[in-house]
């Protein structure tokens, strides 16, 4: 029988959820805002087996706030009539230290999004709070052994670090927050513009904060193993469309749609916890990641790197010369990551 804190609505909706099966043993995946836009893509994915595989076993545990229980509850009621084989468990709560009990992963969703004419930014102070309590609550309550948190709620990188800093007890490098959407819009503008699949394309990163500083680099890329100026030679393309436009594309869909991404972001956190799991197989990819200096940014900040993830743990790709088109840009993201965490500074103990 399950055991565990008494606080909180916890509701186990799914038949099977005591049934012991055969095979790998459930994990436990927390989700907060697990009933809004994103929450809503991310939950049937990776109850169909999409983010840890076809034959893993999960439970999710899904946080909200307490006026929307209800929705939690008619989205807990979708999931059991998916019948989906993989799913051995929800738990609905309001409360940070039920959802996270024992998590093994943690997507931290639940915030404020941006609207048309904001800047990430400006989400600062509203959602700054929440990082500070959920940090805590997990460094309680969820498997410290086994914990992998992404943090996708906005301004991501910040809220990774205050996270992170509120949660002594477990490893920083445990925390990161979610740059692959990016680095999956850059696939798709290069592979658009070279004619290719994004699967051709490697070797391309994104470096800094999840916002428009972001600094999309193409320097060492590559297509079907040749220098991508093999097949892009027009310099002015990349520097004056293709950056700008991976760096506004949030904007762009806030701006078509009225709403921020949310099919594409719950995509890109199912593919960043994918590969943090399972690896990259040698490729690159993008991760805001606890920042160990390296390339000169700030230590202790969540800066997006190249990384490549093996046998369930990301490294830093080393060794890169940045030239100073890139340098530049590169310290701009890192000057603003550095005054974002000046301006929660009484958030970070
Ligand atoms: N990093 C990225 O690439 C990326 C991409 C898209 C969106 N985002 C961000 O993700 C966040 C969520 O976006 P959305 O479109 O799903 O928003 P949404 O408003 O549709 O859903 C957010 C949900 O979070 C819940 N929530 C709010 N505070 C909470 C708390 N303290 N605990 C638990 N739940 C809480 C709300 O009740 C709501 O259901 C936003 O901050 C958005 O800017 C990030
Ligand atoms: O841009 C936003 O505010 C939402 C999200 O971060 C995105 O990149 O789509």
């Amino acid at each position: 029988m399950y055991k565990g804190l008494s606080t909180g609505i916890r509701t186990f909706s799914t038949a099977n959820f005591f049934a012991t099966g055969k095979g790998k043993a459930p994990l436990r995946v927390a989700i907060t805002g697990a009933s809004g836009q994103i929450g809503y893509q991310l939950l049937f994915r990776i109850a169909s087996g999409d983010m840890l595989g076809k034959d893993q076993p999960v439970i999710l545990q899904c946080l909200e706030l307490p006026g929307a229980m209800n929705a939690l509850k008619g989205v807990s009621m979708e999931l059991d009539d998916c019948a989906f084989p993989l799913l051995k468990g929800i738990v609905q709560s309001d409360n940070p230290e039920v959802a996270f009990e024992g998590a093994d992963y943690a997507l931290l969703v639940g915030a404020k999004p941006r609207s048309k004419g904001m800047e990430r930014g400006d989400l600062l102070a509203a959602n700054a709070q929440i990082f500070s309590v959920q940090g805590k609550a997990l460094d309680k309550t969820a498997n410290r052994d086994t914990l992998r948190v992404l943090v996708v709620g906005n301004p991501a990188n910040t809220n990774a670090l205050i996270a992170a800093r509120n949660a002594p007890n477990i490893d920083p490098k445990r925390f990161s927050a979610m740059t692959r959407l990016d680095h999956n819009r850059g696939l798709a503008q290069l592979s658009q513009k070279a004619n290719c699949s994004v699967t051709d394309i490697t070797d391309f990163c994104i470096w800094g904060n999840h916002s428009a500083t972001q600094y999309p680099d193409i320097t060492s890329t590559k297509i079907s193993g040749k220098s991508i100026s093999n097949y892009i030679s027009d310099n002015a393309w990349i520097k004056d469309n293709f950056i700008p436009t991976v760096q506004q594309r949030g904007a762009a869909i806030i701006a078509a749609r009225g709403l921020s991404s949310a099919a594409s972001a719950a995509s890109a956190a199912i593919d960043h916890m994918r590969d943090w799991t399972y690896g990259t197989n040698g490729q690159w990819t993008s991760m805001a990641v606890f920042s160990d200096g390296s390339y000169g940014a700030d230590k202790g900040l969540y800066f997006s790197y190249p990384v490549i993830c093996k046998n369930g743990q990301y490294e830093i790709v080393q060794g890169l010369k940045l030239d100073q088109f890139s340098k530049e840009r590169f310290d701009v993201t890192n000057k603003e990551l550095i005054s974002e965490r000046d301006a929660i500074a009484h958030l970070l103990p």
